[in-house]
């Protein structure tokens, strides 16, 4: 099989920050900090899944620069010293290593187009959702020359915790987060050929995709089934396992690029899994281009059955600005 032992570290630290992150969304998300919307929590997994997964591929593979979500600045501040101590001890790590491995992943495309290969990391994907409790995501992919090779999606809150890894035409499988190795079944999307009958999903943020405009393409597309609104790229992992047949992601402000941490992952998972992805213009999604995809808004992702007509009423109802 390709790219072996990339999957296999990549499994094991995609798990090892999973496992981070259950621990902290157990201790530290409380009654008390939902009260008071404090994002203290997030921030401890975050900073401590990122230190964990770029640690794990910097030793594995030093040459491979990692493009990742969180940078250190903040947490390097004379007034972070006691977040800085709860990320060293949640990633298992002295301050020192947790500071250099999370630095591991400040790589932008963009400043030297010479490198072609790199990982990119959502060390949590979803923090609103992690920190009401709900569903989230840790999510590292593989780009080679501007598509993603491979994936793991990590959903912790998913089915008491799964694990969806893909390879480039090797299928998409699902594992158990706690279990060891990469085997693991395999999973297709939704076979519903009739749109009329698919059901979507879409984020639970309004401010992250525009949902008046959804209602009016699931009207147009004669969808009368109610959203399924789950947060993260746990969407990707529902619409790869045949949970929702469509996932929409629709622009909701004018200058917002996509984060390519945000699909990486998530997009091979559902392609492999038999279905397609483009942006809402149908166009091709581009990792080349930096940290975001510039050349891209928005997402639609479906089981591969009816893309074109769901692409053509996206774009009859709704105008994409930049
Ligand atoms: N305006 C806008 N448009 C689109 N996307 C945005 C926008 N603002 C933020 N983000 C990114 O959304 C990521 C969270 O994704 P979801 O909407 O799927 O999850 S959630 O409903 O917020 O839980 C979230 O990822 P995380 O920061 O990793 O949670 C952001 O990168
Ligand atoms: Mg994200
Ligand atoms: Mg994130
Ligand atoms: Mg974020």
């Amino acid at each position: 099989m390709k790219y072996e032992s990339e999957l296999q570290i990549a499994v094991s630290a995609v798990r090892a920050a999973s496992k981070v992150c259950q621990q902290v969304q157990a201790n530290l998300v409380t009654a008390a900090t939902l009260e008071k919307k404090d994002k203290s929590p997030v921030t401890v997994a975050d900073f401590a899944s990122q230190a964990v997964v770029c640690g794990a591929l910097k030793a594995a593979f030093p040459g491979v620069p990692v493009v990742g979500e969180e940078d250190s600045k903040e947490l390097r501040e004379d007034e972070a010293a006691e977040l800085r101590a709860k990320v060293a001890q949640h990633a298992g790590m002295s301050e020192a290593e947790a500071l250099e491995a999370i630095d591991h992943g400040g790589f932008d495309p963009a400043s030297d187009p010479g490198v072609t290969t790199y990982w990119t990391l959502d060390p949590i994907d979803g923090t609103k959702g992690f920190l009401r409790g709900e569903q989230y995501a840790v999510a590292l992919g593989l780009i080679e020359n501007g598509k993603v090779v491979l994936g793991v999606l990590g959903c912790p809150n998913l089915d008491g915790g799964l694990l969806m890894t893909a390879v480039r035409g090797e299928g998409a499988k699902k594992l158990s987060i706690d279990g060891e190795g990469t085997d693991g079944e395999t999973v297709g999307v939704s076979d519903i050929e009739d749109v009329s009958q698919a059901n979507f999903c879409e984020s639970v943020e309004s401010g992250h995709s525009d949902q008046d405009a959804s209602v009016k393409i699931a009207s147009e597309l004669g969808i009368t089934a109610e959203p399924y609104r789950i947060d993260s790229q746990c969407k990707y992992a529902a619409v790869a396992r045949g949970n929702a047949a469509i996932y929409l992601r629709l622009p909701t402000r004018p200058g917002y690029r996509e984060k390519i941490w945000d699909h990486a992952a998530g997009m091979i998972v559902v392609e492999e899994a038999g279905g397609t992805v483009t942006d809402v213009l149908g166009k091709p999604v581009d990792f080349s281009l930096g940290r975001t995809l510039e050349n891209n808004r928005g997402i639609i992702a479906t089981n591969g059955k009816f893309h074109e007509r769901v692409v053509e009423v996206v774009s009859g109802a709704i105008t994409v600005v930049d």
